[in-house]
């Protein structure tokens, strides 16, 4: 390979000669109309795809693991391979335990990799052409073909990157302002914790490393990576493989699409570790492809914050976007604030209706986690039957009155979290949960559902579910209208540098998808709400409260 050649070609190129199999495929410059998606996997002939034939493949010896990383440190003999045993030791004491084991240390490796290929790259160390025996994967050059079509800054679009406020400030009233502010911040103390290792990769000194180019590897891992350590344990005859977390050379130029038509299979030919297929077809039938189609792989059903976040792109009317929140428990509402709680004649004052919350949210925050539901809740997009009449069942009358936008398990979560100490709450000092006097024989979902349900007031509980979500979707709603000012006085400050046209109909559709998200709630809700006000057993219970 020559440093003139063009890089995808020249990556086809190095893949092949180090064991690739990808004859009918190609790496080309993908676009979705005003949106790029960068490079992506195209076919250069028309192909047959069948779902048992693989359509490429890539041998272990090109997977960037945790584990390759270590080698190079440990056995590696070249000067690159030398600086980046000193940077790994450096950064291993400069981090403290949780972040020096499992996926936490992991990521780091797998960063350190980047920038050592990158400062290889920039530094102009001479790329090997032969194949590559073991000990050349130890050194830097050998991954130059790879570093060097991987996005560089300015082609990667996640607002983490962005450095445009008239961008920024479209994110203002969703749930990503604060998480790009708190992952910026966290990048920056890492880096700064890890720069006088990470300096240590680069032969001229690092003055290459900034905090851009650190985001830059943290960008380039969380959008490529894959976790397949169980899968190459079980399936790829890798029982010794200790990383979970790889890069891969090829599959990780496979752009996304709902409607993929490949995807990525460990193989279980010990030589050819990864491989993409055709995803399954009606009846095992081939699926047809003209030459020069862009071939996608599914990065999953995902809700376009965690696209956006992640990878920089959005989906229309993506039906997986969500609302998330944090569990409302009510006694928050006036241990964290000047809120009265609600009066109990029981206690005799202030000191102890704290105490009696503050025992009731421990015993409830148990109780959740026991269940394995922490932090926070998602609300999905109702899903209304389709029907011929344009009438909805009585929501009354059916197991999930909110058409799929609670599951279970948050339906649940929400239910614990508006009871009241006055409900009955409690643990026995054998950890068994009691609810209402009634003990859950187990602590599962559907245990606790079960018990809940039996409590006279279930309706009730339902009715202050209800409510306690409208207030907590309209003051979502209220913030997005807020930050729709706040972005258009931003978008029109002429002192702001202006953010593309593409980036903004991305932000644009982003925002639209969380109106329609929190809209469609919102109706849901307030319907639910009047609906439940008027049940005959929520009526009877209420007045008997009053008098
Ligand atoms: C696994 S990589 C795929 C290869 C990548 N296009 C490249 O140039 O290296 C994932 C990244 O590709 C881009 N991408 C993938 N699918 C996309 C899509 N449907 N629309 C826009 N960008 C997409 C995003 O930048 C994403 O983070």
């Amino acid at each position: 390979m020559t440093r003139s050649q063009d890089p995808k070609q020249a990556f086809s190129a190095w893949l092949r000669a180090n064991g690739a199999h990808l004859d009918s495929l190609a790496f080309k410059q993908s676009a979705d109309g005003a949106q790029s998606r960068g490079t992506g996997v195209f076919t250069n002939s028309s192909v047959t795809l069948h779902e048992s034939i693989p359509l490429a493949s890539v041998p272990a010896t090109l997977l960037v693991s945790m584990d390759l990383v270590l080698q190079a440190a440990k056995e590696g003999t070249s000067d690159s391979a030398r600086r980046l045993a000193s940077c790994m030791n450096g950064a291993s004491r400069a981090l403290a335990a949780p972040q020096t084991s499992g996926p936490g240390w992991e990521r780091t490796t797998l960063l350190i990799f980047l920038l050592w290929g990158y400062a290889s790259l920039v530094r102009g160390e001479e790329a090997s052409t032969a194949c590559g025996d073991d000990k050349q994967r130890l050194d830097a050059t050998f991954w130059a073909p790879y570093i060097r079509i991987l996005p560089d800054i300015g082609e990667i679009d996640t607002p983490v990157l962005w450095t445009d406020n008239a961008a920024l400030a479209g994110l203002e009233g969703t749930e990503l302002a604060a998480g790009v502010k708190a992952k910026r911040s966290a990048l920056l103390r890492e880096f700064e914790k890890l720069r006088p290792h990470l300096n240590l990769l680069d032969a001229g000194g690092g003055d290459i490393f900034t905090p851009e180019r650190f985001a830059w590897a943290d960008a380039v891992f969380w959008s490529r990576v894959l976790g397949l350590g169980q899968a190459l344990r079980e399936f790829g005859g890798q029982p010794n493989a200790s990383s979970d977390y790889h890069l891969i050379p090829l599959v990780d130029f496979c752009n996304h699409s709902p409607d993929a038509n490949i995807r990525w299979h460990i193989s279980e030919d010990q030589s050819h570790v990864v491989e993409l297929r055709s995803t399954p077809t009606k009846g095992d039938a081939p699926l047809e492809v003209p030459a020069d189609s862009e071939l996608f792989i599914s990065y999953g059903d995902r809700p376009n914050a965690e696209f956006l976040f992640i990878h920089g792109f959005v989906l229309p009317d993506n039906p997986a976007n969500v609302l998330k929140l944090s569990v409302p428990f009510l006694e928050n509402r006036f241990l964290n604030s000047d809120e009265e709680p609600q009066e109990d004649p029981t206690l005799e004052d202030d000191d102890a209706v704290r105490t009696a919350a503050l025992n009731s949210l421990a015993v409830k925050t148990a109780l959740l986690k026991d269940l394995g539901i922490r932090g926070m809740l998602t609300l999905a997009q109702p899903q209304y039957p389709v029907s011929d009449s344009d009438e909805l069942p009585d929501p009354t009358t059916i197991v999930d009155p909110t058409f799929g936008m609670l599951s279970q398990r948050a339906a649940c979560a929400m239910a614990v979290a508006v009871l009241t100490p006055q409900d009955g709450v409690e643990r026995t000092e054998a950890g068994k949960y009691v609810i209402g006097g009634h003990e859950l024989r187990e602590t599962t979902v559907p245990a606790l559902r079960a018990a809940l349900e039996t409590l006279p007031h279930w309706e009730v509980l339902r009715l202050r579910v209800w409510a306690v979500l409208l207030e907590i979707v309209n003051y979502k709603l209220c913030a997005l209208y807020e930050g729709e000012e706040t972005w258009r006085e931003n978008r029109d400050d002429g002192a702001s540098a202006p953010a593309s046209a593409a980036r903004i109909a991305k932000v644009q559709m982003f925002r639209e998808g969380q109106k329609t998200m929190l809209l469609a709630a919102c109706q849901l809700l307030q319907g639910l709400q009047e609906r439940w006000a008027e049940l005959d057993v929520v009526c009877s219970f209420l007045s008997e409260m009053q008098n």
